[in-house]
């Protein structure tokens, strides 16, 4: 049978196992699964009873079309090269590895390849899941691989140039947002002795209700300050001194990021 192989039972691994389970868009018997480690792979049969456990990549290789490789930027040339031996080449590889070129993933066996950025979010069918085919992949199996990830959230397709600023902000966005989240929670916590619990859950509450804002009425996040800072007010006093510090901020974070994203896969 034809089934959907995934390689790695991470955090992506895991997530895109019960995003396609819990959506339908896949039934317990069309995915198979293979991860290094015998803990995840029992927890995954624990969770998924019935689902096709693998021993090895390269039997899951063997009986799966469309894999999906999930495993770190460094450990994925070691896999791929793991399966190649075993390959027909009429495969179609979905990588997530942050970094990894087309290119460099092209050359390692002679299927086609599609990158594949999905978010963190997707787990709770928020976000958008990055994708972008290879020259080899042909119209088949590009649908067949934006149906499975449109089944978690929303699928953008992304020329592979902007692929890192794209995955800057779609995939590692989360976990800035919460940084943010944590830390303007944690400094009015400690400023005004509100109880930390409490200040989280109402900055959460808040950046959830700012982004449904600015999503549903089209406004820019300019309109909105301008709304909230009322003159000579207290926002004002905070997006001041925030405008004053932030580009600064930004552009280290941004280019620290980017220099990573250059080296990640190696
Ligand atoms: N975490 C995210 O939000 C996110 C988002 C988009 C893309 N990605 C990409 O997804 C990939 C996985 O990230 P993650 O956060 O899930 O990592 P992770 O470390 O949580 O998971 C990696 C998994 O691969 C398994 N593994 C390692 N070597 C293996 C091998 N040789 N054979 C089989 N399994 C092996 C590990 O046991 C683990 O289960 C990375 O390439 C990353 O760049 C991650
Ligand atoms: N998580 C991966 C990383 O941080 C890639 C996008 C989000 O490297």
């Amino acid at each position: 049978m034809d089934r959907v192989g995934i390689i790695g039972y991470g955090h992506m691994g895991s997530m895109l196992v019960n995003g396609f389970l819990s959506s339908g868009v896949l039934g317990i018997d069309e995915i198979m699964v293979a991860s290094k480690r015998q803990e995840s792979m029992d927890a995954c049969a624990a969770a998924w009873p019935g689902i096709g456990i693998a021993r090895t990549n390269r039997e899951l290789a063997r009986q799966c079309r469309l894999i999906i490789i999930t495993v770190r930027p460094q450990e994925t040339r070691g896999v791929l090269n793991e399966i190649a031996s075993v390959m027909d080449g009429d495969e179609h590889v979905v990588s997530l590895a942050a970094g990894i070129s087309l290119e460099d993933l092209e050359g390692l066996f002679s299927g086609s390849v599609t990158r594949v950025v999905p978010t963190a979010t997707s787990a709770v069918g928020q976000g958008t899941t990055l994708v972008c085919h290879g020259r080899q992949v042909g119209m088949l199996d590009a649908l067949r691989a934006e149906g499975l990830f449109s089944s978690i959230g929303n699928v953008a397709l992304v020329d592979e140039v902007n692929l890192p600023a794209a995955t800057l902000l779609s995939s590692c966005g989360p976990g800035l947002l919460a940084a943010i989240i944590e830390e303007l929670a944690g400094a009015t916590a400690r400023a005004s002795g509100l109880e930390a619990g409490r200040a989280l859950a109402l900055t959460t509450e808040m950046a959830a209700a700012t982004a449904a804002y600015l999503r549903e009425t089209g406004k820019t996040p300019g309109d909105l300050v301008e709304e909230v800072a009322t003159g000579g007010g207290v926002t004002e006093a905070g997006v001041q001194r925030l405008r004053e510090r932030l580009p600064g901020v930004f552009d280290g974070t941004v280019a620290a990021m980017l220099e990573r994203y250059g080296t990640v896969g190696k």
